[in-house]
């Protein structure tokens, strides 16, 4: 893919454009403590996140119970978890460094930008909003907006149908290999982010087409048209 082609970029929100696990871990402490169970740490929440908020809620429940969960038990949790999470989203968590002026430059240089998120909907716009960065999206993807998350490949090429796109046109920009692979299951390129979350492992190891240390370094290799990002 030459960077120039690229008319669109899909990016992930949680550990791409916001550090958002001290209130996830919160909200998974606080369920946790109104079933009585024992707490987990914001460490272990961090290596949950990255299948959307029900996987967090019976990845926590097995963690805490010591056993494998039923699906009764995890429809029971959800509530309370959704409950803490919507009343402290943006408490502790922040913004990476660069995000929003690279978005910025992004959205005036006329490319057409997506958030395509495993996040439940309903969490991601409110979230958006909070850190003034919702109008920046063409088109926001929650986890349950679709009938499949990543890393199946469907919301993006739910988003090279809608905006007509073709491979070389869109980008995926995430911290997890479920980016990665849903990238690749898409026929698109990728650049993983070494910073994010992706259960502890390397981000390299999902064969991303580039790997990036920082957000702004995103920016340089989508503008700089010398660069070929090799699939
Ligand atoms: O909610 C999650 O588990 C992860 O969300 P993400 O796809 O934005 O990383
Ligand atoms: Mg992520």
């Amino acid at each position: 893919m030459k960077a120039q082609s690229i008319k669109a970029i899909a990016f992930d929100l949680d550990g791409t454009l916001i550090d958002s696990v001290p209130d996830l871990a919160a909200a998974t402490q606080d369920m946790l403590a109104e079933l009585n169970l024992t707490l987990c740490n914001e460490q272990q929440v961090r290596s949950w996140v990255g299948n959307g908020a029900a996987k967090l809620v019976e990845r926590a429940l097995t963690f805490a119970r010591g056993e494998p969960v039923t699906q009764a038990d995890i429809d029971d949790a959800m509530p309370l978890f959704s409950k803490h999470y919507e009343a402290n989203l943006q408490q502790h968590s922040r913004l990476y460094d660069g995000v929003k002026p690279v978005l910025e430059q992004l959205a005036e240089q006329g490319y057409q930008l997506a958030v395509v998120t495993n996040k439940p909907y309903r969490f991601t716009v409110p979230l958006l909003a909070a850190f003034g960065i919702d109008h920046l999206f063409h088109e926001v993807l929650g986890g349950d907006s679709l009938a499949k998350m990543k890393p199946d490949p469907l919301p993006l090429n739910h988003l090279k149908q809608q905006w007509q796109l073709n491979d070389e046109q869109l980008l995926m920009v995430g911290d997890s290999r479920n980016d990665i692979l849903a990238a690749k299951a898409a026929g698109i390129s990728s650049i993983g982010l070494t910073y994010g979350y992706n259960y502890g492992e390397d981000i390299g190891l999902s064969g991303p087409t580039a790997v990036c240390d920082t957000f702004k370094e995103v920016l340089a290799q989508i503008t700089d048209s010398q660069i070929v990002l090799e699939q």
